[in-house]
């Protein structure tokens, strides 16, 4: 669905050129939910907007949704859908005014557009909202909204940048629920995001991007065993003697943590290990890494903490 080689920008600013994205590759097979993930001013929109032909590239080539992004930009726009961060329509407008307006924009005909605007309400759980002028939505309908008119066309291919950005709790688990729908309903969907319980969550496949160039590729979980292994934290008072035994193990207290590859299969070894060599355990512990400890180990920083930030 996307297979892009080289793709790059360069922005030129009075203080020089910036290079917002050097060059990357992405693949994205028909079906597959990916998530873009790296921190603020990575170069995630830059290249969204690119794949989406609303920025031109200084370098490199695409096959979006079996067309050339240089030579027939109008061919990818047509099939595929674009959720920007800040879409919101016309805010003043009636929700079924709008979806019916951009429908007809479409090419659908008065009837059609008016069948696509209901199917799309009940799709995306905004049935008896027609009248509601946009601007008196929650936070989440109109995201809701936003996707709905991202699908008028029944695209492959979506695009959502940042979808559940600003939103409460409650309102991205309930966005994340309709976007893993739109996965069972066979759209290929590919979306950028900071958030790693967001990119955990929905994707197939992660791309991690740092500084413009791609640091890392695979499912969650590929990437979290890749990466860290699971940390062991264990209770002993013989922690400094248990410490000996592991590299990089951290002894605080009683208490000993130290990082193993499958640590849940390797446990029971281990501890029989430890028993026969006298060691007395109070506490044992494991922890699956998480998408922050894979960031922090690919790019020396926490995402956390720049997602915090924002
Ligand atoms: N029009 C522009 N002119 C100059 N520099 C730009 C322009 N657009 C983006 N940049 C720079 O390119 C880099 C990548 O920006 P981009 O918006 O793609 O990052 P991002 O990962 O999407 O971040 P965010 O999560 O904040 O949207 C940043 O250093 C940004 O300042």
């Amino acid at each position: 669905m996307i297979k892009a080689r080289g793709l790059a920008r360069r922005f030129t600013t009075k203080f020089g050129p910036v290079d917002a994205v050097r060059g990357v590759d992405i693949d994205v097979a028909e079906g597959e939910l990916v998530g873009f993930l790296g921190p603020n001013g990575a170069g995630k929109s830059t290249t969204l907007r690119m794949l989406t032909t609303l920025l031109q590239p200084t370098a490199g080539e695409a096959i979006i949704a079996g067309r050339d992004l240089l030579t027939d930009p109008a061919g990818v726009r047509k099939n595929i859908g674009y959720v920007g961060q800040k879409n919101g329509g016309g805010v003043d407008q009636r929700v079924g005014d709008e979806l019916e307006f951009q429908a007809r924009f479409y090419g659908l005909s008065r009837s059609e557009a008016r069948r696509k605007a209901a199917d799309l309400l009940e799709r995306f759980d905004l049935q008896g909202m027609e009248k509601r002028v946009i601007i008196t939505l929650s936070g989440g309908q109109q995201r809701r909204l936003d996707i709905a008119m991202g699908m008028l066309h029944d695209p492959r291919l979506l695009f959502l940048d940042e979808p559940s950005t600003a939103l409460d709790p409650q309102s991205r688990r309930n966005l994340w629920d309709h976007i893993k729908q739109l996965k069972a309903d066979g759209v290929t969907v590919f979306l950028t995001t900071h958030y790693l319980d967001e990119a955990d969550f929905l994707s197939d496949r992660l791309l991690v991007i740092d500084h413009g160039a791609i640091v890392g590729e695979g499912s969650p979980d590929e990437l979290k065993h890749r990466v860290s292994g699971d940390l062991v934290v264990l209770g002993t008072p013989q922690a400094a003697i248990v410490a000996t035994k592991f590299e990089n193990a951290v002894v605080d207290g009683e208490k000993v943590s130290f990082r193993i590859p499958n640590g849940d299969r390797a446990l029971p070894q281990l501890l029989k290990d430890l028993d026969a060599i006298g060691v007395e355990l109070h506490s044992v512990q494991v922890h699956r890494p998480t998408l922050d400890d894979v960031f922090l180990t690919m790019t020396g920083r926490s995402l956390r903490e720049d997602a915090n930030a924002a």
